[in-house]
């Protein structure tokens, strides 16, 4: 797997992506770096509170510690928002170009240390590569992008666009009180965005069954989510004398009835059918054929995808059962019985649509469905034309930084904080930088996520950075 990094015709893009490249190297700086003393610019709200914890302070000040030059730079305001996230303002000199932003996030999901090859928390490193928990969603882009600003920064950077940073710290259960804070703060300074970077695909190398090449997604919009409790009660009573059916039984029912019919295949009903469509010459024969002629190869099309995890979640609604508890003793029937569901919405399709189907499914008044996050619909798709900034800066740094040529808009999987930025921009787009293999995508919450370290230092970071001058410099 590789990671890597460049920045396109926008400031600090370039660069982040060239840190990213680095972030090994940036990890490493963040045990060694050799302090000159600081003198911290802090500005606005966030000034570091009197009432920190010790903790909280120490943190604190490791960052400051790693990356002097961007805490220092009098073109930077920092602040704290929403306690524990983190905006930073990097100022233009040409107030007439609307700003752009980069957003991350530093929380991660919870692993424990059950079949992963080292420690999900350690950052311990095994045949090139770094293993730990966030080390693809999303630390890497967090290192990146303040690894990128601190080397421009030692440049003497000056961007003429002013740009945003906001480092959310809650992504992973909905961003509520993080990037939701920040996307408030800059609403009431007017703020509007020309475009915003998230996480999202990235090069997919051997992802897409039958391509020839690796390929590069931009994410231009995603799915939408609806995450369901499903319980059922009744009242508790002894083990000898169970009911005839129990409550586990009912809702395990419920259940599998739900993963046996899933939604219905969409494929070519959404934006994804453009995406193969642009990519058909990119596929083997016989399937360049078949991907440049949809109209008819479509529905064949669709039954190819539909048979891994990856290309399911591209053709229809996906259904998950990911939380299943009842019971508190071997001898006691459970009172209740409660599971959770997670549909990700294909962009042909609505909550109250899934909801319907949902509920046609299970058909059993006694499973009771809940709800403690907000559904929402598939996102708006973000312009990708020719002429459009945000895209083509993304598209042209993945050419020339990964030396990839296929790049294409995709609908994202996923779910991040990005969605959050809606009333800012109708600009968002979704590339992690790194290449992923078939073999990777279980890694993203699953056991042994790790980045590769080889393919960082082999990238020839200086030639990167001295190519793409021009355009770091040119807005
Ligand atoms: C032919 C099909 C090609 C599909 C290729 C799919 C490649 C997907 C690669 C990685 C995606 C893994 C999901 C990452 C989601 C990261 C964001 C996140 O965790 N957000 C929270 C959430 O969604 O719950
Ligand atoms: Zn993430
Ligand atoms: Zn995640």
């Amino acid at each position: 797997m590789a990671i890597s990094m460049g920045k396109g015709s926008v400031g600090v893009l370039t660069g982040v992506f060239i840190a990213s490249l680095a972030v090994v190297v940036a990890v490493l700086l963040l045990r060694t770096y050799n302090l000159p003393e600081l003198k911290v610019a802090w500005k606005g709200k966030g000034a570091p509170r009197i009432e920190l914890e010790e903790d909280e302070r120490e943190q604190l000040y490791e960052a400051l510690k790693a990356f002097p030059r961007l805490f220092n730079s009098s073109l930077v305001e920092y602040e704290l928002v929403g306690e524990y996230s983190h905006l930073f303002n990097v100022q233009g000199s040409d107030n007439s170009l609307l700003p752009y932003m980069l957003i991350a996030h530093l929380d991660v999901v919870p692993a424990t240390p059950e079949g992963w090859d080292l420690p999900p928390f350690s950052g311990e490193e095994k045949e090139g590569y770094i293993y730990g928990r966030g080390s693809l969603d999303d630390k890497n882009r967090v290192i990146g992008i303040l690894q990128g600003l601190e080397f421009l920064f030692k440049r003497g950077y000056k961007p003429r666009r002013s740009f945003y940073i906001g480092l959310g710290h809650d992504e992973e259960i909905g961003g509520r009180h993080g990037a939701k804070e920040i996307v408030k703060t800059l609403e009431t300074r007017n703020v509007k965005l020309e475009f915003l970077l998230d996480e999202g695909f990235e090069v997919l190398d051997g992802v897409i069954y039958g391509t020839k090449r690796p390929i590069a997604l931009i994410g231009v919009t995603e799915k939408g989510t609806i995450t369901l409790n499903l319980t059922v009660h009744s009242p508790p009573g002894h083990s000898s004398m169970p009911p005839r059916e129990s409550r586990i039984g009912i809702l395990s029912a419920a259940l599998s009835r739900l993963e046996q019919n899933p939604m219905p295949n969409r494929f070519g009903k959404g934006p994804e059918g453009a995406m193969f469509e642009q990519l058909a010459d990119e596929f083997y024969f016989p399937l360049n054929i078949m991907m440049a002629n949809l109209w008819l190869f479509g529905p064949l099309v669709s039954r190819i995808l539909q048979r891994t995890p990856s290309g399911n979640a591209i053709v229809r609604t996906t259904t998950a059962l990911t939380i299943f508890n009842a019971g508190i003793k071997s001898n006691v029937i459970p009172q209740t019985a409660r599971a959770t569901v997670n549909f990700r919405i294909h962009p042909a399709e609505t909550v109250n649509e899934v909801m319907k189907a949902m509920n046609t499914t299970i058909m059993d008044s006694r499973v009771i469905p809940s709800s403690d996050v907000p559904a929402f619909d598939p996102l708006p798709v973000s312009p990708h034309d020719d002429d459009n900034l945000g895209y083509q800066t993304l598209k042209r740094t993945i050419n020339d930084v990964f030396l990839v040529e296929p790049v294409a808009p995709g609908v994202f999987i996923g779910n991040t904080d990005s969605r959050h930025y809606g009333n800012l921009t109708a600009s968002i787009y979704k590339f992690k930088p790194v290449v992923v293999k078939s073999e990777d995508l279980n890694r993203f919450h699953g056991i042994n996520e790790r980045i590769s370290k080889e393919v960082c230092y082999s990238q020839d970071f200086n030639k990167h950075a001295t190519a793409l001058q021009s355009r770091i410099f040119s807005d």
